[in-house]
């Protein structure tokens, strides 16, 4: 693995049903923050649940922090936040923190801080089911940095967010990787690609565009994301 290199791709395949959504894919996560960018339905979430080790493979290899995704040694390393809000809708906020470090064995003294990481200090005593969807979706991510994960997986967490909150989500994202956290955050909308360190453009299971912002537009002699998004699938289609 390169240095800096937290989880490494080579030649993955995965097929879902009948169609194959990742024909052979490469890359590499380092640290910082890097997006995932693409249109809705090529294979970003594919991608995520292969490299926290919950979809399964047709072929290649995914490896997490030097050993293969999901197994034991990486588990704990690696947080993820799916789309869906994975928390109980009947608890409060903090006694949902304090049942997940109970159960993945983290001090509870982490909860106030990892409340406070994700702005809900106010909110502990509140019942989850009558948060707003962008508070049960902190709420989610407050349960995946408990172990203070060294990968951070998280599929398109500022959808339906107001773009105050949007914006407080990102700091956040940049906070953590200041700590040394490689984060991998997917997204369909462009908009969201110039708060990244490094973006990395999807297209039908294949990386179209891998580097900074400034780089990718560069490349592509355009002025933004989305305009470079659209030459680089002008320049295959011709
Ligand atoms: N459970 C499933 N069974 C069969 N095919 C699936 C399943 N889930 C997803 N797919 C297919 O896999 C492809 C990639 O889906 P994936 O969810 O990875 O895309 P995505 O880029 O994350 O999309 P979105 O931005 O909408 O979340 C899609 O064509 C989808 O139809």
């Amino acid at each position: 693995m390169s240095a800096g290199g937290v989880a490494r791709v080579s030649g993955l395949v995965v097929r879902r049903g009948d169609r194959t959504v990742l024909d052979g894919l490469d890359l590499e996560v380092g640290p910082g923050v890097t997006g995932l960018l693409g249109p809705s339905g090529c294979g970003k979430s594919t991608l995520m649940r292969a490299l926290v080790g919950v979809q399964r493979t047709h072929g290649g290899s995914v490896t997490v922090l030097d050993h293969p995704a999901g197994s034991a040694p990486v588990r704990a390393r690696v947080g993820y936040v799916t789309q869906a809000a994975s928390v109980y809708d009947d608890l409060t906020v903090g006694e949902n923190l304090r049942f997940f470090a109970r159960v993945l064995d983290v001090p509870t003294d982490r909860v106030d801080r990892v409340l406070a990481e994700v702005d809900l200090t106010d909110q502990a005593g509140d019942v989850v089911g009558r948060l707003s969807g962008g508070q049960r979706s902190r709420v989610s991510l407050a349960v995946a940095l408990l172990r203070r994960p060294e990968l951070l997986v998280l599929d398109e967490p500022t959808v339906g967010l107001d773009p105050v909150l949007r914006e407080d989500l990102w700091r956040l994202f940049h906070e953590l990787a200041d700590d040394g956290a490689a984060v991998l955050v997917s997204s369909h909308v462009m908009d969201e690609a110039e708060r990244c360190d490094r973006l990395l453009l999807m297209r039908e299971g294949a990386i179209l565009a891998d580097g900074t912002p400034a780089a990718v537009k560069e490349s592509a002699g355009v002025d933004t994301v989305e305009a470079a998004f659209l030459a680089l699938v002008r320049g295959e289609a011709s």
